[in-house]
């Protein structure tokens, strides 16, 4: 049987020269991998939209969303994500952990010392060599 596309926004939200980066949990599918905040696409929705629900259902706060990063397609083993990734700068209140086990706010040049979800790994290429 084909496999599922799933369609998912990332948000990478810079502050101050740093990216927040986010660890999954142990009992998600790719566990303990890092990952940007976001979620799948519903219908309906235009990428921005579901970024800043995302975020607000994930960390209890605001974003605003601006240029896209970088979109990739990876194939894992339950599915095809397709992932699009997007600046983003806190609008209202700081990122709370619910979801996720662990923040990390890391320069550019520091992105590479995690251990990326595989379909990240080509926006942390062009991030790690970003001016903020
Ligand atoms: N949010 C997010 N998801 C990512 C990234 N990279 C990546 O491969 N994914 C995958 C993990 C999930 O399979 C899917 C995102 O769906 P989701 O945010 O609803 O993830 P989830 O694990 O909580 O949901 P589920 O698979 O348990 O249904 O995309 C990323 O940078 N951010």
């Amino acid at each position: 049987m084909d496999k599922k596309n799933i369609h998912v926004v990332g948000a990478v939200i810079v502050s101050d020269g740093e990216i927040l980066c986010a660890q999954r949990g142990p009992d998600k599918s790719l566990p303990h991998l890092w990952e940007f905040p976001g979620g799948k696409i519903e219908e309906g929705e235009t990428h921005q939209e579901t970024l800043k629900r995302e975020i607000e259902e994930e960390m209890h706060c605001k974003v605003h969303v601006g240029e896209r990063v970088d979109h990739t397609v990876h194939e894992y083993d339950f599915g095809i994500v397709h992932l699009t990734t997007y600046y983003c700068k806190l609008q209202q209140g700081t990122p709370t952990l619910t979801e996720h086990i662990e923040f990390r706010w890391l320069a550019p040049n520091e992105l590479k010392s995690l251990e990326w979800a595989p379909a990240d790994v080509p926006a942390i290429e062009k991030l790690s060599q970003a001016t903020l």
